[in-house]
């Protein structure tokens, strides 16, 4: 059983006389620079000129710099940009304002984890990587709740490295829901497994050939859709809070037999391609894919977004979630 550690067990004495630059101001960005700020840590924010979030850092009062001058200003610093431009970044305009004992921080492991990123030795280098997005991790925040985390140290220089990291876990809100130690191998891995096969990936999947068998079958989208998408949201939520016996005790005997029986064919059906996903991206496939992906502006990335982002299930839920008002979520 892995340890998992709480707001007792991480002091945010570590973070209080240092400056943290959050690098990015996106779906972590700006969770990670409210939330830190909002635990009582000096938080700057480095955005490239030009930047679409610059206003809405500034509105939300905090000190804006370039990259470099943030990296330059900060103890600490957190790059929150997407993976595939952190490289260029780094080595560009964070390298060269790294000083002896500042720290290196990531969300993510990717960089390090696959030699995209070699930090110099005299820096610590650790990441805290919420287990949720990030307009969630500042959600829970702000109602004093948290979303769980994970913490790595891959290098220490300073002797205090995990003390720091387990530090920035607690101002961000992780240590009020659970944090555990990992590796950024563990973090990257089972990271990138999550997001493709059983998270993002996985239910997408799940939502459309569910969404499109009943369709084909010639029934109503609107059944459909509050079939395979609506309803699975209403019991993952119940998985969630009282696990799969749990959800199985809600829901109806007829269900529950469907459950245990068809779900096994679909459970055969998927966990093949599940240990594939995972061996191209502990051997780096994945990896190199989507570096060369980045290197060609993405033509099979967009192309693919773009086919979803007209599938008929994002139409009729369009229509269906303007009827259920009390949906009305924050904006993202
Ligand atoms: N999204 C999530 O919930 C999670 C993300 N992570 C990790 O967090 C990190 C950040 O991801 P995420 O928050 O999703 O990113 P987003 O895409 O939401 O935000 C990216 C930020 O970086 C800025 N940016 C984009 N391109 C560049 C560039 N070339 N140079 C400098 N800044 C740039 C964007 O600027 P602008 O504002 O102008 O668009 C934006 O502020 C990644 O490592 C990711 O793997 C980890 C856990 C969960
Ligand atoms: C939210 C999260 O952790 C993801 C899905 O892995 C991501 O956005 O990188």
């Amino acid at each position: 059983m892995a340890n998992i550690y709480y707001d007792e067990d991480a002091s945010l004495d570590y973070l209080k006389d240092k400056t943290v630059a959050i690098i990015g101001y996106g779906s972590q960005g700006h969770a990670h620079a409210l939330n830190l700020r909002d635990s009582g840590i000096k938080v700057i924010v480095g955005l490239l000129a030009g930047s679409r979030s610059i206003e809405k850092a500034k509105a939300e009062g905090f000190e804006v710099y370039t990259p470099d001058e943030a990296a330059k200003r900060a103890d600490v610093v957190m790059i929150l940009t997407p993976d595939t431009v952190q490289p260029q970044l780094f080595y560009s305009a964070i390298l060269p304002n790294l000083d002896e004992g500042n720290a290196l921080a990531f969300a993510h492991g990717f960089n390090i984890h696959f030699g995209q990123i070699v930090p110099p030795a005299y820096v610590d280098v650790f990441l805290v990587a919420p287990k949720g997005p990030g307009h969630l991790v500042r959600w829970m925040y702000e109602e004093g709740k948290g979303v769980p985390g994970l913490f790595a140290v891959y290098q220490d220089f300073t002797g205090n490295a995990r003390e720091v990291a387990m530090a920035y876990a607690k101002g961000i809100g992780c240590t009020r829901a659970g944090l555990i130690e990992t590796t950024f191998k563990e973090e990257t891995e089972t990271d990138l497994f999550g997001e493709q096969a059983v998270l993002c990936g996985g239910a997408t999947a799940l939502i459309k050939a569910g969404f499109e068998t009943l369709i084909e079958a010639g029934y109503q989208p609107e059944v459909a859709y509050f079939e395979c998408l609506h309803e699975l949201k209403l019991i993952v939520d119940l998985i969630y809070q009282y696990g799969i016996s749990g959800m199985r005790y809600s829901i109806s005997d007829t269900a529950r037999y469907g459950d245990v029986t068809r779900g096994k064919r679909v459970y055969e059906a998927v966990k093949p391609i599940y240990k594939k996903i995972l061996e191209e991206i502990q051997e780096g496939e994945f990896a190199k894919e989507w570096i060369l992906e980045n290197v060609a502006n993405r033509p099979h990335f967009n192309a693919l977004v773009k086919k979803d982002e007209e599938h008929p299930v994002e139409k009729v839920g369009k229509e269906l979630r303007k009827m259920m008002p009390w949906l009305g979520g924050k904006s993202l």
